[in-house]
């Protein structure tokens, strides 16, 4: 098969695919150190061998504990086999989100567990086994694909940035439904059991990258980074949403139409568009990726936190982000607050609880 995935050794490319991958599962209240240990312990009746395999300090060590016991294993194991493989599968993918974003991300190609030694669950090396491991993967696969939040975004890949404040991971998405590119950077270990301190920015070319006073994005992206930095992990969703959703080439008409003397509101809605364009529901696949279900936001913008809850993200705190005002940028920024409700006093804010 020309553009099969082939996997084997947990460290490879696509070794995360490997029942040997250090992913600890939880099943029915105990936590096996991966699916090896589950399914190897699963063979058999006996406490005392079962006690043997959940703590063998590695998945091949687990594999080769089960091999003294190959006499001992239960009469119905070849009739249980496949069912203990999927609901091992189903866990380790549920439980990993990042996995299950990667798994999707393979789209149709043929997984194939490239095993010499093993012409059941692999392909015994040849191609003649039966890649029944394989098979059960890609059936995970149909089944999350079309499942929420997997429909909303697809990962495509990640990789280090390091930049004057950090070095960050940068991970790119695909927004499924209109194709849209967007990033998420991370910093330091998200501790999953806290909020993450994150920060969802609006891409402004003219802020962001030209040093525009006309606005205070680009104060904002570089507070966000050296916040997250300064606090020790979190992360910015980079949303290529430009213009509040009307692109660059229509911010920069609305810009001359406020050149002109309208505000920015005004002037979206003379070009034709609503005061802001842009949506938030993907946010919840890159968040789902990243393993965040709770948050401290930085923002002004009421339609951001509200966006989140909708999502059904717990928005602990609001951290106020008031930078970069200047004489440039005042009108515009008094309109936001008058006419987008963007909160930029004590007074302005309200409690989340
Ligand atoms: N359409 C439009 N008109 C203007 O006058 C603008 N300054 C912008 N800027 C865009 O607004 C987004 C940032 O706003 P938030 O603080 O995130 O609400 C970003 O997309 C900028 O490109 N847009
Ligand atoms: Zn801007």
């Amino acid at each position: 098969m020309a553009d099969a995935i082939q996997f084997y050794e947990p460290k490879e490319r696509y070794g995360f695919l490997s029942n040997f991958s250090l992913h600890s599962i939880v099943i029915d209240g105990v936590t096996w150190p991966t699916v090896e240990h589950y399914y190897q312990s699963s063979k058999f009746l006996a406490a005392d061998i079962i006690a043997r395999i959940h703590h063998a300090a590695t998945p091949e060590q687990a594999f080769k504990v089960s091999r003294q016991y190959s006499k001992q294993v239960r009469p119905d194991w070849n009739n249980i086999k496949e069912t203990v493989m999927m609901r091992g599968l189903r866990c380790k993918f549920h439980q990993h989100h990042p996995l299950a974003h990667w798994l999707v991300a393979t789209e149709t190609q043929p997984i194939v567990e490239h095993s010499f030694s093993d012409a059941y669950w692999g392909d015994g090396g040849d191609g003649h086994g039966k890649n029944r491991l394989g098979q059960l993967l890609m059936a995970l696969r149909d089944e999350l694909k079309n499942k929420h939040p997997y429909k909303l975004i697809r990962y495509v890949d990640a990789a280090q940035l390091p930049t004057q404040f950090g070095v960050f991971t940068m991970h790119g998405f695909i927004q499924s439904d209109n194709n849209v590119e967007h990033l998420a950077l991370t910093y330091g270990k998200l501790d999953v059991t806290k909020p993450a301190l994150i920060r969802l920015h609006s891409e402004c070319l003219t802020g962001d990258a030209l040093y525009s006073l006309r606005c205070d994005c680009g104060f904002q992206l570089q507070k966000s980074l050296e916040t997250i930095v300064s606090h020790g992990s979190g992360a910015l969703l980079y949303l290529r949403q430009e213009g509040r959703g009307i692109g660059l080439l229509n911010k920069i008409r609305a810009y001359h139409l406020q050149d002109k003397g309208a505000d920015t509101v005004e002037a979206n809605e003379r070009l034709g568009f609503a005061a802001d364009m842009r949506e938030y529901h993907f946010c919840e696949g890159m968040l789902h990726y990243l393993e965040i279900d709770k948050v401290k936001l930085m923002t002004n913008n009421p339609r951001k936190v509200q966006a989140l809850c909708i999502a059904g993200i717990n928005v602990v705190e609001r951290v106020p982000l008031q930078e970069g005002h200047n004489i440039h940028n005042e009108n515009y920024l008094e309109t936001k607050s008058r006419k987008l409700r963007h909160m930029f006093s004590k007074e302005d804010d309200f409690s989340l609880s």
